[in-house]
């Protein structure tokens, strides 16, 4: 019998159809994934299930019975649960009391205190039925992104839920973090868990699902199994149209002068340690590393968002004096932030804002801003990123996240940088806006520019990288020349403990 099922279900925004006649099935134990282009409708597939919005028509049947959702406390109750990119911990809580979370404490004898023995015995079970192992005293925000994860998974595992959702879990992790990851969804379906996998990643879903369905423009276009379909005609349902991967080809332009020079560069909290590298002209340089390795931090040290206790940044000959992002961007320097809710977007403003914001003085006229050519080159933009949206007036907190992370990297064009420094660029964005990015950025770079890139997805970084740099624990472990470098050579400087960090030229 089926645990959820919905049918005819529609959700309107204005005008528009966001989903429209959906039906959908999930059995226990089936791990489902659910794919589709940026803005296709899997996130509003999601909070209905989950109760955060009311749908406009249809039914939701679970376990046999017709169910109304009225709210996320109702989802969880029935055993709906959904573990976010966007983690929900409270950063200063311990592991205990963020799987406690919103749950009573056990109580001790007295009925006062808390019974922490008894908390912690708990947990413990948990953790053994699930084969994880998490410092439980540790606060969520000394914890890495899968350790969050594994963290929301048992808690979510505490309410006794039958239908997980995980969407885009992997999004920051690396390849052996998704395999614990994947370890541990493979524990719960054993359980009789269902789990509903939304992801950009085509190689996961065809290692990890047995049933995918694909979602296009708000409709589902089909359900496969996984073993009769293969990766290019998913695509081609997603889109309807024939997908060609762009080859990995070595590109032609040699570098240049050095944009920048990073020279044993340290930051105040010990993130970054002694770190030297260059980019040089019309090179894409790629940084790879686990999680906590540094990568999001040193990006932010050189853009100037964290301070520096040693060492020196060197744009284009100018040393830079202090940390200061406003700096950066008068020399040209764009970052690409890793969280673009918190860093990269004003959710409430509309894409032609956010976009144009940073160089509205290229706009201006006098005290005027010429609406008229800003409009025109925030169109051109969004066509050109193949933005899904209304028009350059909806705001950026309405557009899907795939969509949200198109403006970002848009509004970076805009301003016609010498230096991206790209964190995560293409997390969450489909299939087909990667390929997109990938080529922007090999454009870019072929015009004179300079690309730092970071990404937790190594095949990604061996992608697009002329020459990659291997963090560890704060430092470089390695500087490879990309021509020959496999994966495991790579990883094998990941893993490296200090005495065989050296240094590889190709
Ligand atoms: N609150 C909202 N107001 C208006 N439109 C919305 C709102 N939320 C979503 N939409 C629209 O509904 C459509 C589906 O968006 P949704 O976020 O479900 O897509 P998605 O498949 O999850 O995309 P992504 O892969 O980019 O996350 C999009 O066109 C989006 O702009």
């Amino acid at each position: 019998m089926s645990l959820l099922k919905v049918a005819g279900l529609n959700k309107k925004f204005g005008q528009h159809y966001a989903l429209s006649r959906i039906d959908f099935e999930i059995v226990p134990g089936e791990i489902h994934a659910l794919v589709g282009e940026n803005g296709a409708g899997k996130s509003t597939f999601i909070k209905i299930v989950t109760g955060v919005y009311a749908p406009d028509g249809g039914d939701i049947i679970w376990q046999g019975s017709p169910v109304v959702i009225a709210d996320p406390s109702d989802a969880r109750r029935i055993g709906i649960n959904v573990v976010h990119q966007d983690r929900h911990l409270i950063p200063s809580f311990t592991g205990y009391e963020n799987l406690y979370l919103g749950l009573p404490y056990p109580k001790s004898k007295t009925g006062i205190g808390v019974h922490w023995k008894q908390m912690r015995q708990r947990a413990a079970r948990l953790m053994e039925e699930y084969g994880v192992r998490l410092d439980m005293n540790k606060t969520a925000d000394r914890m890495s992104p899968p350790e969050k994860t594994m963290l929301e998974i048992l808690r979510a595992m505490m309410l006794e839920c039958k239908l997980l959702i995980l969407d885009e879990p992997t999004a920051s992790l690396t390849d052996q973090e998704t395999e614990q990851l994947f370890a541990l969804i493979r524990k719960l379906t054993e359980q009789g868990t269902a789990i509903l996998y939304v992801s950009h990643r085509m190689d996961e879903i065809f290692r990890l699902s047995d049933r995918i369905t694909v979602f296009r423009n708000g409709e589902r276009v089909a359900t496969v199994n996984r073993n009769e379909t293969d990766k290019d005609r998913l695509i081609s349902l997603m889109n309807n149209s024939e997908y060609k991967k762009s080859n990995r080809e070595e590109r032609a332009v040699p570098p240049g002068e050095p944009v920048l020079q990073v020279k044993e560069l340290s930051t105040e909290d010990g993130k970054v340690d002694r770190v030297s590298l260059q980019v040089r002209q019309g090179e894409i340089v790629g940084i790879f590393g686990l999680a906590g390795a540094g990568r999001t931090e040193l990006l932010e040290a050189i853009y100037g968002l964290r301070r520096i206790s040693g060492g020196e940044i060197v744009i284009r000959g100018l040393r830079k004096k202090e940390a200061d992002p406003r700096q950066s961007l008068d020399q040209g320097v764009v970052l690409i932030p890793e969280e673009r809710k918190r860093d990269g977007l004003i959710m409430g403003m509309s894409i032609r804002e956010n976009m144009t914001l940073p160089v509205l003085r290229k706009f201006s006229s006098g005290w005027k801003i010429r609406k008229k050519p800003e409009k025109a080159e925030t169109k051109r933009w969004m066509e050109d990123m193949n933005v899904k949206a209304s028009g350059p007036e909806q705001a950026v907190g309405q557009l899907s996240g795939g969509n949200q992370q198109k403006v970002v990297f848009a509004k970076a064009l805009m301003s016609s940088p010498v230096l991206f420094l790209c964190d995560e660029p293409t997390q969450a964005v489909d299939i087909m806006t990667r390929d997109e990015i990938h080529r922007l950025l090999k454009h870019q770079a072929d015009q004179g520019c300079a690309v730092l890139f970071v990404s937790s997805d190594l095949q990604e970084v061996l992608d697009i990288s002329d020459r990659l740099y291997v963090l560890h624990e704060g430092r470089i472990a390695a500087e490879l020349a990309n021509r020959s470098v496999t994966p495991e050579q790579v990883l094998a400087y990941c893993f490296s403990q200090g005495k065989e960090r050296g240094h590889q030229h190709g």
